[in-house]
């Protein structure tokens, strides 16, 4: 990343190349920089904060396919993490002049504090068309007056998503205690307002979001948060009532020493993960992962879940998958499939108490259909410990 470029003449255009050459150019916003990243598409039409702030978005440039963005601004209260974590944003309109009773911010000045480019004006259904109908693609957004030619180079130079291993980077470096009362969270009434502190949850921070943390107080946990390299003994030695595996960015496949971790545990506590989490229990079960062409981030995507045969709207945001194929189903049950595309969304032990999901039952934003797994999880924590 190269430093931000400040003062009054700012550039008032920005260029979007993307490794096979095409160039895009539109209106500059946010910070005046050129950053790279692989350049993904998100269909919701709302949530754009958090998306932001989503950990799981290092290392990606995205593009938000809902036409105008910014238009609430942002506040404090809608952080998933400390800061943004999107290396650019491509959008079709971006709302100079928000109007919202909770903005405390425009999205502009949000994204310029952290370093983040915007492009608007761009033909995001035509970037989009691209992305699915080819793949999605290596991109550097300049906001700093580089030339087209320039940029190419730079997106072509940036790393490759696969076998990218971004989780250790954006982990807490040191174990925490989430210790937000219940009150000041603001979860879905579907989960209940269990006993506060009755259980101890240890969550895995591979790229944490908040409202998981919320959604883990909720139920009555009291969550200590440890960092990613944390060993299975050290985990064991906290004495938890359940453990929890969290999202994050990058490919699953690097994070080998993650698995060897929790395949120890397996059949020792509850065990719960999301995302990342779901992918690194997979590969812990003797599971592969694989790269889906364009991936899956919005918050309507319909999952079956194949033990009540009821069907979910689900919050999603993944570029990886685990293969259901490599999952040895005599022991583990395939729970979710995507009716989309009829990818694997969900795994349940069949005789040891563990279970994950491939989407975001924490949904922040998005509807709380899957919200009952958190309850799940309750319940396995709370048999687990008689
Ligand atoms: N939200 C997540 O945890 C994403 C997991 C992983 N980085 C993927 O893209 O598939």
């Amino acid at each position: 990343m190269l430093s931000p470029i400040t003062g009054e003449s700012l550039p008032t255009t920005a260029i979007l190349a993307l490794e096979d050459g095409t160039v895009y150019q539109g209106r500059a916003y946010g910070a005046r920089i050129v950053r790279t990243g692989e350049v993904v598409f998100n269909t919701s039409i709302t949530g754009y904060q958090e998306v932001f702030t989503d950990p799981s978005y290092t290392g990606q440039i995205v593009v938000l396919t809902n036409p105008q963005v910014g238009n609430y601004g942002t506040n404090d209260g809608d952080d998933e993490s400390a800061h943004p974590y999107i290396e650019g944003l491509v959008v079709r309109e971006w709302a100079e002049a928000p109007s919202n009773w909770r903005s405390q911010r425009t999205a502009d000045q949000f994204l310029e504090q952290y370093g983040v480019p915007v492009i608007s004006e761009m033909d995001t259904r035509a970037l989009v068309r691209k992305l699915r109908i080819g793949g999605v693609l290596r991109g550097a957004l300049s906001t700093a007056g580089h030339s087209a030619e320039e940029l190419i180079e730079i997106a072509r130079k940036s790393p490759s998503m696969a076998g990218l291993e971004l989780a250790t980077r954006v982990s807490t470096k040191t174990q925490y205690e989430w210790n937000t009362p219940v009150e000041a969270c603001s979860p879905s009434e579907i989960i209940k307002q269990h006993e506060p502190g009755q259980f101890h949850v240890v969550a895995y921070d591979f790229g944490i979001k908040r409202n998981i943390l919320r959604c883990l107080t909720s139920i009555g946990s009291r969550v200590t948060v440890v960092p990613a390299t944390t060993s299975a003994e050290d985990v064991l030695a906290l004495n938890p009532d359940g453990i929890f595996l969290s999202n994050g960015p990058g490919d699953p496949e690097p994070l080998e020493h993650q698995a060897a971790q929790i395949r120890k545990m397996i059949g020792k506590k509850p065990i719960f993960g999301i995302c990342l989490g779901h992918q690194i229990i997979g590969l812990a079960l003797g599971g592969k992962t694989f790269k889906l062409k364009f991936g899956h981030r919005g918050i309507n995507h319909p999952v079956l879940n194949t033990r009540t045969n009821k069907v979910e709207i689900t919050v999603q945001n993944h570029g990886f998958c685990v293969d259901p194929d490599s999952i040895n189903t005599s022991d583990v049950d395939l729970s979710h499939i995507n009716l989309n595309d009829q990818t694997l969304e969900g795994l349940r032990h069949r005789s040891e108490p563990l279970f994950c999901v491939q989407y975001h039952p924490e949904a922040a934003p998005g509807p709380h259909d899957s919200q009952y797994l958190f309850e799940d999880f309750a319940q396995m924590m709370k048999e687990h410990k008689k």
